[in-house]
């Protein structure tokens, strides 16, 4: 298991997905997650063979097993198949990423081993999931790094500053929607995350 993951673009469903997608790779972007909360599989797969035309890096998918066994991973969260689960079925070269929305299941030891991350979700509130669990901030962040020798992936209402913030109390990636997707630029919304986390890691 190996993550080395800095800006994550977790996607929504749009007309121009693909523009969006290549921009933010060419911006730095270095890994997608196909989600659409009302996509079938077959949708699913379809949009992971589409933004495979547009971008280099891997893509994994939100909670569809059978879509990911089509892709390089899944995101898996508290309602979903646990991560252990989705590790024997696509194996030890897959991503695997779980949400944790209380440090408390940092103690599931068998299902964090079985993870190539954890998403710190959310940081901040967001209009992107309505249905969020209550926010854990930046103390949640530094927290769950504490507890955790697994990568951290912070998520939730990030933007280039709020980036470099979780970056510096101990995340060690940022996964973002709007910030990059709604950006009248996605190529430079892209880069500017870069460099705060780049700066986050230099301020530690
Ligand atoms: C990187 C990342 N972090 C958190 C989530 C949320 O997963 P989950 O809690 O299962 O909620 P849904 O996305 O399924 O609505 C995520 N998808 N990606
Ligand atoms: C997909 C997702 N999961 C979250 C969680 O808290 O589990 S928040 C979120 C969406 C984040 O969107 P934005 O970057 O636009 O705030
Ligand atoms: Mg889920």
């Amino acid at each position: 298991m190996t993550f080395h993951h800095g800006v994550y673009l977790v996607t929504e469903p749009l007309a121009d997905l693909g523009t969006i997608v290549a921009e933010a790779v060419a911006g730095g972007v270095d890994l997608v997650q196909v989600r659409d909360k009302t996509a079938d599989t077959a949708s699913l797969i379809d949009a992971v063979h589409d933004l495979r035309r547009h971008a280099t890096v891997p893509i994994v998918v939100n909670d569809d097993l059978d879509a990911a066994v089509r892709a390089d991973g899944i995101h898996v969260g508290v309602d979903d198949l646990p991560p252990s689960q989705a590790r024997r079925v696509l194996g030890p070269r897959a991503i695997v990423g779980w949400s944790v929305n209380d440090p408390v299941q940092l103690d599931e030891v068998e299902e964090v081993a079985a993870c190539d991350y954890v998403a710190v979700s959310p940081v901040w509130a967001t209009r992107t999931k309505p249905d969020h669990q209550p926010p854990l901030g930046v103390d949640g962040v530094r927290a769950v790094a504490r507890r955790t020798d697994r990568p951290v992936v912070a998520i939730g209402g990030i933007d280039a500053a709020r980036a470099f913030e979780v970056v510096a109390a101990g995340a060690d990636a940022v996964a973002v929607v709007t910030a990059i997707t709604r950006a009248g630029d996605p190529r430079s919304a892209a880069a500017d995350l870069v460099a705060a986390v780049r700066e986050g890691r230099e301020q530690r």
